[in-house]
């Protein structure tokens, strides 16, 4: 898919108010490029003020919400609660929150299905582990979890998809360029397939500064979710990495 290249920062339980001001201010200062789409996506507790002081061009998204707008759920916030205080979107779906807190397909479905009706946008994210990778069932796995999210999508321009390999995540280990674009192009092909739908696919695992050129060159990357680089001055040159 053309278009600008998407970078997402998710902070994950990073930051304190004192670094989150490093953070904007290492925005603020620049360049971006204007053929960039940035949403960097804070912990709840701060998302009200990153969104405050947040250059023009640079979005917010929370990092989590729940399938409900109010009630005795604990802990948790709502879509509304976003919106209310003027942030535009929600990650869903990341694997931190399949593996360690037990979200479901079910779920997640559930979840980006009310996201999307209170008015947000959703980045929902997809990926293998690095058992189910070496067993061959990177296919299977991405496309069972895809098509619980495809499923529950109303507004198909307002979700980005990231494919993120869990084997990459945080951990230093790149999925190579043709890794990136075989499972991109695999999963265009699956949503044009199934649902005669395109949407914007983007990759996130250990992205960095050094590799986010050659794997933003890939006809089916269409932009980044990054984790630890975006707490670090290099989130700039991702961002720039298409000029
Ligand atoms: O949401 C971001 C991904 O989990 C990637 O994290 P990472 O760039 O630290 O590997």
């Amino acid at each position: 898919m053309s278009g600008k290249l998407f970078v997402g920062g998710n902070w994950k339980m990073n930051c304190s108010k004192k670094q989150a001001d490093e953070i904007i201010a290492m925005l603020v200062k620049g360049p971006l490029s204007k053929n960039a789409e940035i949403v960097i996506a804070p912990p709840a507790l701060y998302l009200e003020y990153v969104k405050s002081k947040a250059p023009a061009g640079v979005d917010v998204a929370a990092q989590n919400c729940y399938k409900e707008a109010s009630g005795a759920f604990t802990g948790e916030i709502s879509p509304a609660m976003i919106k209310d205080i003027g942030v535009e979107w929600v990650i869903l779906g990341h694997s931190e929150r399949r593996a360690i807190f037990k979200e479901d397909d079910a779920l997640i479905g559930a979840k980006v299905k009310h996201a999307l009706s209170a008015g947000l946008k959703v980045i929902a994210c997809v990926g293998e582990t690095l058992q189910e990778r070496e067993s061959n069932k990177t296919e299977e796995v991405v496309f069972r979890q895809t098509k619980a999210i495809a499923e529950n999508i109303t507004t198909w321009e307002n979700v980005v998809l990231a494919y993120e390999p869990v084997w990459a995540i945080g951990t230093g280990k790149t999925a190579s360029p043709e890794q990136a674009q075989e499972v991109h192009l695999k999963l265009r092909e699956f949503l044009k397939k199934d649902f005669n739908k395109d949407l914007r696919i983007i990759y996130g695992g250990s992205v960095t500064g050094k590799n986010c050129k050659e794997l933003s060159a890939q006809k089916d990357v269409d932009g980044f979710l990054v984790g630890g680089a975006s707490l670090k001055p290099e989130f700039i040159e991702i961002i720039n990495a298409r000029g």
